[in-house]
């Protein structure tokens, strides 16, 4: 047996091997030693292997799921060892010492899960692979829980932001490609081959050619290869559940990189939860199909105005009637889930419960077609989804009438076929039935005959039927002649058979095995039928969820007070009252109210630099215009009284004080990393946050990193941009760039109190206000004295010398403090041996000015 184990294992080497040993599953070596460690079960030892005690553990296999799920949690891989033969079958095989076949049935990894128990049914469970081919790339994604598959052709240095997008449960890419480091899977570079891809996706799909499907670039066929032979080695060679692959392009839909999404909290707050999340705010659907829709609109934002139009107009149907919203919300929150139900039929891992959702969904998404095909002022995308929900009337019968109201996830035990669908069922469940009542009979004829009034007939799975009596009335039995047959003596009972009930019980149990094995083949004949259908099928669960988001966007714009947003082809940015969704609700819940704030960016005020207080509200002001953006061009209405914008390509956020020292990198490095990016990819379409940048390093690097990229955004990048500082030095830039406005927002001292009005207003902040702040957070009053005392020194010392800020006035005026002060500049000259002084950078030229000012004033 261990030598079978260990050939097992050899197949399987990055997956705990769970080893089927009759009703356990088996771990040996060290994956017993991680496993009982990580499911925190007993670690024993069983037999010697080169002179040790082999480690073991084990679960059992009907409980089985729970433990996997949190193997799978843990990050494990864990491989399948059925037995694929009976102990009979074995035994016949090779006689008494018989070892019965295994086989690894599947591997079981956390971006290949269909079981309803292992997912959360509210998020899509995506398994990506990246492609490449002469020098392009692919992300090929499935989720093969609904059996969704989508191919999407990629910027080499968009990849990252692509796979932040669907936060993968499993990401695998070839080891021989520049992409290893993204993955957490390395498969072999023969996967990855787009001819063999190719191949390995007409055999899926059945046909000659994939014209059908679109034209696929040599990189979407090795990641679309990649993925299914991928698919294919962990269902151990039977074929997954796909739809036929959707083509799209990266700039289909708005850029957003990972950094952006972590400090936008679009799908999951920075605590990694949903909670906290703009999804979490905004989602008010009511299955998890739609669930999973919107977390995949909200993470891509569209590029295309009229598709964003569609489904604002389907928003708007749901938002202006009420009723309408409210009865299609009822009638969809009664559906089950059935694109999951499809898919764990089609992984053969169905149920009969799995069917009769089907049945019931299917049931349900018909007469909700039937309802909206008829209301009147239909948009158009109801025009198209009001059809796909329809159509499935034969299926819908045939399960109807086959299946009995609530079937049970357990097949084995049957009783889900509905009566009067097959008669020799009914005939064989008759006598089965029969045969029961002849036993309550004879029960009573053997209590009759032996004056035993305790008398039962029993049935357990090793007696079968039996005849149990108390062990004190037990004698009479015992006699030669009594007519039973002794089988057991327990501690309180004595059990016996007799040769009629002997006769009826095995007429009983053949039927029931008859009418199960009949049940089992309907059940196989039903989901093959089911199945023939699975396109269409996938088809109307997409209808449904796309109405369950429409409606759930409707609902939540009509709970906020919400507006359609207008989208334009030229770059402004128009909000009007527009608020923070999340920090709005939790304003709300602490018993303030959030102050509405509006935000003009146009051609000639692109830039807005804003100062103010700490805890003044510059981040969510920031923020706020950042989620209007995504949740505009996912086709949702926007918090704000009014919006109007034009589309964005690309979005980013750089905030101050995120770190990512886990990568080995300091909060410095990380915020100067994000920026470099921002400044290569931003274009004049792009809108960017950027918050308290350079606040990471010394005042005056940081102040004049700070200027640079202002100046480089205004200059070159020419993006809508949110600009967010303490520096109020910067305030200056607003005298030399033509298209930066300043704005603060607004606070009051107030008896010595600071007032935060969160308002933002026009025009630079007067003051700073960090010692107040320092007062409201509880810093003890002895440091807020010597903070304050501090502070005058130094504001004394900056009004003494001009200051940081007279310095920065002069930067480009630099020949004119040089007539000035020539003296001191000669001096610098001889100092500075000759260097071209025109030729330095913003930071040197920095430098260099506080060097000169110093000299200037000594001389
Ligand atoms: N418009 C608003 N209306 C009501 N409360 C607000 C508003 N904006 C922000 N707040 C409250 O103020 C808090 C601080 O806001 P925020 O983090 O945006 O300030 P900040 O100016 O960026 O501060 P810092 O400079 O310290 O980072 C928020 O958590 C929220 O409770």
């Amino acid at each position: 047996m261990m030598s079978q184990y260990l050939a097992l294992k050899a197949e399987a080497e990055d997956c705990l091997l769970f080893y089927r040993m009759g009703d356990f599953f088996e771990l040996f070596f060290d994956d017993a030693k991680i496993a009982s460690a990580c499911l925190d079960i007993a670690l024993t030892a069983r037999g010697e292997h080169e002179g040790t005690r082999i480690p073991m553990c084990g679960v059992p296999v009907h409980a089985m799921e729970g433990y996997l799920a949190r193997l799978i949690k843990a990050g494990h891989r864990v491989a399948i060892a059925e037995q694929t033969e009976t102990p009979e079958a074995a035994r016949k095989r090779m006689g008494s010492k018989a070892l019965v076949n295994r086989a690894i049935v599947r591997v079981v990894t956390a971006g290949t899960l269909t079981e309803e128990t292992l997912l959360d049914s509210r998020s899509a469970n995506w398994c990506v692979v990246i492609g490449e081919a002469g020098g392009q790339v692919a992300i090929a994604c499935a989720d093969i829980s609904t059996g969704r598959f989508d191919v999407v052709e990629s910027d080499p240095d968009r990849v990252g932001a692509e796979i932040a997008r669907l936060s993968p449960a499993e990401t695998i890419a070839s080891d021989a490609t520049g992409f290893a480091d993204l993955a957490n899977v390395l498969r072999p570079r023969a996967d990855f081959d787009s001819a063999g891809g190719e191949e390995r996706l007409k055999r899926l799909f059945g046909v000659a050619t994939l014209d059908g499907f679109g034209s696929f670039s040599r990189a979407a066929l090795a990641a679309a290869g990649g993925l299914v032979a991928y698919l294919e080695h962990t269902a151990k060679g039977s074929l997954p559940f796909l739809r036929p692959p959707s083509l799209s392009q990266t700039d289909a839909a708005m850029a957003i990189d990972a950094a952006t999404r972590e400090s936008l909290e679009l799908t999951t707050s920075t605590a990694g939860a949903r909670k906290g999340s703009l999804l979490d705010s905004v989602d008010r659907t009511v299955t998890g199909a739609g669930a999973r829709l919107l977390g995949a609109d909200i993470a891509a934002p569209l590029m295309d105005r009229r598709a964003i139009e569609a489904r604002l107009d389907l928003v708007r149907r749901f938002h202006d009637d009420s009723g309408l919203r409210e009865s299609v919300r009822a009638a969809l929150r009664a559906l089950p889930d059935i694109g999951r139900a499809l898919g764990r039929l089609a992984a053969g891992r169905g149920s009969p419960r799995d069917l009769g959702q089907l049945r019931d969904g299917l049931d349900g998404a018909w007469r909700l077609g039937e309802r909206l095909g008829a209301i009147a002022d239909k948009p158009a995308l109801l025009d198209d989804l009001a059809p796909m929900l329809r159509g499935h009337g034969a299926l819908i019968d045939l399960l109807t009438r086959a299946l009995v109201p609530e079937p049970p996830v357990d097949a084995a035990q049957g009783g889900y076929i509905a009566e009067g669908y097959d008669a020799a069922l009914d005939d064989l469940r008759d006598s089965g039935a029969g045969g029961r009542r002849a036993i309550a009979a004879l029960e009573a004829e053997y209590r009759a005959r032996t004056g035993i009034g305790a008398l039962k007939i029993r049935h357990n799975g090793v007696l079968g039927y039996h005849i149990e009596v108390p062990a004190r009335a037990a004698d009479a039995l015992m006699a030669q002649d009594s007519g039973f047959t002794h089988r057991q003596t327990l501690a309180g009972v004595v059990r016996f058979n007799a040769p009629e009930l002997h006769d009826v019980a095995l007429r009983v149990t053949q039927a029931g095995a008859h009418a199960l094995a009949a049940e089992a083949a309907h059940l196989e004949d039903l989901t093959v039928t089911a199945l023939d259908r699975r396109e269409p099928i996938a088809a109307t669960a997409d209808a449904l969820a796309r109405i369950d988001v429409a409606a759930g966007l409707a609902e939540r714009a009509a709970e906020g007070g919400w507006a359609r947003p207008t989208l334009v082809d030229h770059g402004c940015f128009e909000i009007e009252g527009g608020r923070h969704p999340v920090v709005e609700d939790a304003v709300a819940r602490s018993g303030g109210r959030f102050v509405a704030n509006d935000c003009t960016l146009s051609e000639s005020s692109r830039l807005w630099l804003v100062t103010g207080p700490n805890m003044g509200g510059k981040s969510t002001f920031l923020r706020q215009n950042a989620l209007i953006a995504v949740l505009a061009q996912a086709g949702s209405y926007v918090p704000a009284t009014r919006a109007t914008l034009g589309l964005v390509d690309r979005l980013f956020s750089r905030v101050g004080a995120s770190d990512n020292l886990a990568r080995g990198r300091s909060t410095f490095m990380v915020e100067m990393v994000e920026t470099a990016a921002i400044l290569a990819q931003a274009t004049p379409r792009s809108f960017v946050i950027l918050d308290e940048v350079g606040r990471g390093t010394s005042t005056y690097d940081g102040l004049a990193i700070a200027w640079a990229v202002v100046e480089a955004i205004h200059e070159d990048n020419r993006c809508r941009c949110l600009f967010a500082t303490h520096y109020h030095e910067l305030t200056r830039l607003a005298e030399r760039c033509e298209a930066l406005t300043l704005h603060h927002v607004r606070a009051r001292e107030w008896k010595g109190d600071l007032v935060l009005l969160h308002e933002v207003a026009d025009g630079p902040a007067d003051r700073s206000f960090g010692i107040a702040v320092a007062r409201l957070a509880g810093l003890p009053p002895a440091t807020l004295k010597r903070a304050k005392a501090v502070l005058d020194k130094l504001e004394a010392g900056r009004a003494k010398t001009g200051g940081l800020a007279a310095g920065l006035d002069d930067l480009p005026l630099f020949a004119a403090v040089a007539e000035q002060e020539a003296a001191a500049v000669d001096a610098l000259r001889d100092a500075l041996d000759g260097l071209d002084l025109d030729a330095l950078s913003p930071r040197e030229a920095l430098d260099t000015l506080y060097r000169l000012k110093a000299l200037a004033r000594e001389g």
